[in-house]
């Protein structure tokens, strides 16, 4: 589709021209730009030089908002900002890699003989149109109320838009799905409300000042309103989200590690409504020393070298933006009680070394290091029972290189069941289980994988170490020894109890059984 822009023609690609006026930019040295709002972008032509374009895209706008001039209290002038994360070149040897940077716009809105009043009115027209189509870009379903119809099947309803008609595409998001056919009694559109929980014991202790100064700021521009929820304790943030109240919530973020998320996750699904917030999106700021989950989710969106500059920038901008996907999601049966993971689930070797290393903690990340040399130097093994079922739809077949277990029962495109003795069993269901440990190279977010290894006694010790020092590379499962296979379903068990240190999203439990198999309805989270 073209537009006819001043003198030139343009290509509008796929978007609808919305508005077009013309302000000086003071971020371009106040010379007037002819500014072109479409269902898409936000394109900026120079009234000088009519050659001079830039293009935004609406994607990487994150907020909008009309201001005053703190130091010219007369000035009839409005200001209206545009927050843009658009990805640029880094300049220097790395200049091949695009990484976001903030670009705020700043428009004055000043017609001739108009007060700031009237001025202000045509900026915040400008600013709600904006908004507008950068929230019909991410939707997100507001309430939980199920209603059914006289035919008892679950509808979805909406009250009349505020704002808006042409969001029919987007309205049927997140009920695509039987578990998520909620129907949603209201649907804001331009401010948007979370909920914002916070460890402040999490990573090096610093996520009150994180928050303060890095995150809020950005859900501020964002249009975001955050209520903040300071843990006093562990286990604090799982009982208060079992029983709070979620009117009007658009999104749960933690701002921590995963333990922190892994409380919340629980809080919720174990509510006697569970079912019915199951839909409300949760997002991680990564403000802890293990974000398995946000470093994954980068991986997934292309985002990882975001990720890895500034965590906590690139993990803001995921839940400001509000675009929800979805992704695996584990229930995990242990004897009589089921939790929910979504990372992982580990015994043995590498279970071991992250609660084990917990005290080496002040030492930071060469903890793991430090513990991995411990753990080889005195390998343990243990007995117990494992049980899974391969994912049938799986194509590549399963790698075995181990040495023939003592007792494998079954057919592998069904149940096998494997006794004996281990040195490690491992699974993941996301790609990363922290920021430079990549478990399942393959995963994708909502695969309904369960990527499990593991490594049988007679494997040995050379077998562990290589193991260990190919999981920066996401290579562990080609070493000999090592077995690698992709389950919907698996369990260990050990008459007993489990020995040694079962872990769940790194969380340390106990059973004599556990069976971990993949959730029907995967977790809602904000990601780019
Ligand atoms: N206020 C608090 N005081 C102490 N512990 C807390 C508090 N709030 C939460 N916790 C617990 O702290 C643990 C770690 O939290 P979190 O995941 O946020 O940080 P982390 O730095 O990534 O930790 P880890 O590296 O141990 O995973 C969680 O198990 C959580 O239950």
């Amino acid at each position: 589709m073209h537009f006819r822009f001043r003198h030139q023609s343009l290509d509008l690609m796929d978007g609808k021209l919305v508005k077009e006026d013309v302000f000086p930019c003071l971020s371009r040295g106040s010379d007037a730009f002819r500014v072109y709002l479409t269902s898409s972008e936000l394109i900026l032509q120079s009234v000088k030089d009519e050659q001079t374009i830039e293009r935004f895209q609406l994607e990487d706008l994150f907020g909008c908002h009309t201001l005053k001039h703190a130091k010219k209290a007369n000035e009839p002038g409005a200001y209206l900002c545009f927050y843009m994360y658009p990805k640029n070149k880094r300049s220097g040897i790395l200049s091949s890699v695009k990484s976001r940077e903030r670009t705020p716009l700043v428009f004055l809105v000043q017609k001739p003989g108009k007060s700031f009043k009237e001025n202000l009115e045509f900026a915040t027209k400008w600013k709600d149109e904006t908004l507008k189509h950068l929230r019909s870009l991410f939707p997100v379903w507001l309430n939980y109320k199920p209603f059914k119809s006289s035919s008892g099947s679950v509808h979805t309803t909406h009250e009349e838009d505020t704002v808006g008609q042409n969001l029919s595409d987007s309205r049927n998001y997140l009920t695509t799905t039987p578990e998520f056919s909620v129907a949603i009694s209201s649907y804001h559109l331009l401010q948007r409300r979370y909920l914002v929980i916070l460890n402040p014991k999490s990573g090096q202790g610093k996520s009150i000042s994180i928050y303060r100064d890095k995150v809020a700021p950005i859900l501020q521009e964002a249009g975001i309103k955050a209520e903040l929820f300071i843990t006093e304790r562990a286990g604090h943030a799982n009982s208060f989200v079992s029983t709070a109240n979620f009117h009007d919530l658009h999104g749960i973020c933690t701002v921590g590690g995963d333990g922190l998320l892994f409380e919340v996750v629980n809080g919720l699904r174990s509510r006697p409504d569970g079912s019915q917030i199951a839909h409300i999106p949760v997002g991680v700021i990564a403000g802890g020393s293990g974000n398995g989950l946000a470093r994954s989710l980068a991986s997934y969106t292309g985002e990882s070298s975001d990720y890895l500059k500034n965590p906590v920038l690139s993990t803001t901008l995921a839940v400001a933006r509000g675009r929800v996907v979805q992704v695996n999601l584990t229930e995990v049966d242990l004897d009589e009680k089921r939790l929910f993971s979504f990372l992982s689930a580990g015994w043995g070797l590498l279970a071991d070394i992250d609660v084990e290393s917990e005290i080496l903690r002040p030492i930071g990340e060469p903890r793991f290091t430090v513990w991995s040399l411990l753990r080889l130097m005195k390998l343990k093994t243990y007995r117990a029972q494992l049980s899974y079922i391969p994912c049938s739809h799986v194509s590549e077949k399963p790698v075995i290189r181990e040495p023939i277990p003592e007792t494998d029962v079954g057919d592998i495109s069904a149940r096998t069941s494997i006794e004996g003795d281990f040195i490690s069993i491992y699974s993941s269901i996301q790609s990363y289980i922290g920021s430079d440990l990549i478990f399942a190279p393959k995963a994708t977010a909502n695969d309904g994988r369960i990527h499990l290894t593991f490594i049988r006694s007679n494997a040995g010790r050379a077998c562990a170490t290589q193991f260990l020092l190919a999981l920066d590379k996401g290579t562990h499962t080609n070493i000999n020894g090592v077995t690698y296979v992709a389950v919907k379903e698996f369990s260990l068990q050990s008459k007993g109890g489990i020995g040694g240190n079962l872990v769940i999203d790194g969380e340390r439990v106990s059973a004599e059984k556990m069976i971990v198999r993949i959730s029907p309805t995967p977790l809602n989270v904000f990601s780019m």
